[in-house]
């Protein structure tokens, strides 16, 4: 186990209660340095009351937290914490660059205006006004102000709101570039399974799994199965090894089995006339259904 001093963010049996509502119950997980962590869950499972409490915006009613070895307000108040919260609109008369100048400065003047537009992907925008943005252009001046201050751990909550498929990519790929310990919290499941090295699944105020995010979609069992036929019959199809459940859409059928090299001889073998055979394993969506579902979780 590792020591709490040396962790990015450590929560030691922390739980947190509003009024009747468990939201968080004696949660424990460690962040180390350097590591990119999606945070996941259902609505109402307690990520807001997480990040709340690792950004020293509220406390635990028990148990310990440390943000980089200190307390989480102590480490927001050194300036070492970058947060780039959903809530919180940009001035309108103010260009990018005087926004993000005024970051720098209230951080203390750790960096250059014009280190942070670049980094951010700004500069060209720096003189654009702050109501004449895009939305995706907007998150990333948002980005700029966590990066402002030269921060060793990001929080980002639902960071590319807004943005399309292209800028999304850039946007992640400027993040890893920091090199920057992040948290962060998406919808976007593929952007979870393609940038964070782990994923802790939140569920009822419990950590419902924790793990890479191949871990996490290695936890739901099973194989799908898609393939096109020339007159597909649902019920000889269920009767295939391994098979529990098959939803035919005209000549498209697709099977979920626990035994997919068993089914897919059987396919070739006993039906034939089999095209366009794809088999793959449980995206990370389906595993975070599965884990978070009703009785599922730990
Ligand atoms: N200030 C509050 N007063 C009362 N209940 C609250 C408060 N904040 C959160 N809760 C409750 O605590 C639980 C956890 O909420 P939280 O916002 O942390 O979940 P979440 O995982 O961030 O959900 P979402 O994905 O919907 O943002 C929910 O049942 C919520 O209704």
């Amino acid at each position: 186990m590792e020591n709490t001093t040396s962790a990015a963010v450590s929560f030691q049996g922390v739980s947190k209660r509003y009024g009747r509502v468990q939201a968080l119950d004696e949660i424990t997980f460690q962040i180390s340095r350097g590591e990119s962590v999606a945070l996941l869950g259902p609505n109402g499972a307690g990520k807001s009351t997480a990040v709340d409490l690792m950004l020293g915006l509220s406390r635990a009613d028990r148990g310990r937290i440390a943000v980089l070895g200190t307390t989480p307000a102590k480490a927001v108040a050194a300036g070492q914490v970058g947060a780039m919260l959903q809530s919180g609109g940009l001035p309108a008369d103010a260009t990018v660059g005087d926004i993000v100048s005024l970051a720098v400065q209230l951080y203390g003047g750790r960096r250059r205006t014009a280190e942070v537009l670049e980094l951010t992907g700004l500069t060209e925008l720096a003189r654009r006004k702050g109501d004449a943005l895009s939305g995706g252009q907007a998150q990333r001046v948002r980005f700029a102000v966590a990066m402002a201050g030269q921060p060793e751990l990001l929080f980002l909550d639902e960071p590319t709101v807004a943005m399309d498929p292209l800028t999304r990519r850039d946007f992640w790929s400027a993040v890893r570039a920091t090199g920057i310990t992040t948290v962060f919290a998406t919808h976007h499941l593929d952007e979870a399974d393609a940038f964070a090295d782990r994923v802790i699944v939140l569920a009822n105020g419990s950590v419902a799994a924790d793990g890479s995010p191949s871990t996490i979609k290695s936890m739901i069992g099973g194989r799908t199965v898609r393939c096109v036929l020339a007159a597909p019959d649902p019920a000889v199809l269920l009767a295939l090894p391994g098979v529990h459940d098959v939803s035919v859409l005209g000549r498209d059928v697709t099977l979920h089995t626990d035994d997919a090299d068993g089914t897919v001889a059987a396919l070739y073998g006993s039906i034939g006339g089999v095209r366009d055979l794809q088999v793959s394993g449980a995206d990370l969506e389906e595993a975070l259904i599965f884990l978070t579902s009703e009785g599922k979780a730990a």
